[in-house]
């Protein structure tokens, strides 16, 4: 994965939507942490990993990369924001199940919240990556698939979404 290439193209994306919504310059570091969360909680959900009361299987892979490399974004904006844009993620999960990644990413994303350092960003984003690793997602198709992403997120600026 060419994760420079990323920042540079959320750094255009993230420009670009500013610019669209005339929030140049705001401070939009509450609203991308509060997205990132809600990004986390929605692929949680697709996954189905915590649902230990149900028998209803996962949302296609398809769907659940989707809301993958949404997130993928939010974390590449906070990057951006922090002056974090050098950082290079670790792709090898520990020995951990999905559900206690996903509490792990979301532990993360509080800490840099609280406090905007480097290693607190650095490991947000290697958690998240392994997460990606979890669900079964190698470093290409994440590439594949945050450009496709992106692509989508500038046509759905141009109409008005
Ligand atoms: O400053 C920003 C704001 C948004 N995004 C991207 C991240 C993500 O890929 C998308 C927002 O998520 P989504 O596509 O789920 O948007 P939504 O408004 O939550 O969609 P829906 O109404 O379909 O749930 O916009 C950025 O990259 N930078």
């Amino acid at each position: 994965m060419n994760i420079e290439k990323l920042f540079d193209m959320q750094r255009g994306l993230d420009r670009y939507i500013e610019e669209g919504h005339d929030l140049a310059g705001k401070n939009l570091f509450d609203q991308k942490v509060l997205a990132l969360l809600v990004e986390i909680g929605e692929l949680a959900n697709e996954t189905r990993c915590f649902k230990f009361w149900s028998t209803k299987g996962p949302s296609e892979r398809s769907v659940i990369l989707e809301e993958f490399v949404d997130g993928v974004h939010f974390i590449l904006s906070l990057g951006i924001m922090g002056g974090f844009d050098q950082a290079k993620p670790s792709f090898e999960a520990g020995n951990v199940d999905q559900a206690q990644q996903f509490i792990l990413v979301m532990e993360s994303v509080h800490a840099f919240h609280k406090e905007k350092i480097k290693s607190n960003y650095e490991q947000l984003m290697n958690r998240y990556f392994e997460l990606g690793d979890l669900l079964g997602f190698s470093p290409d198709e994440v590439e594949a698939a945050y450009i496709a992403k992106n692509e989508v997120n500038y046509e759905r600026q141009k109409s008005g979404y």
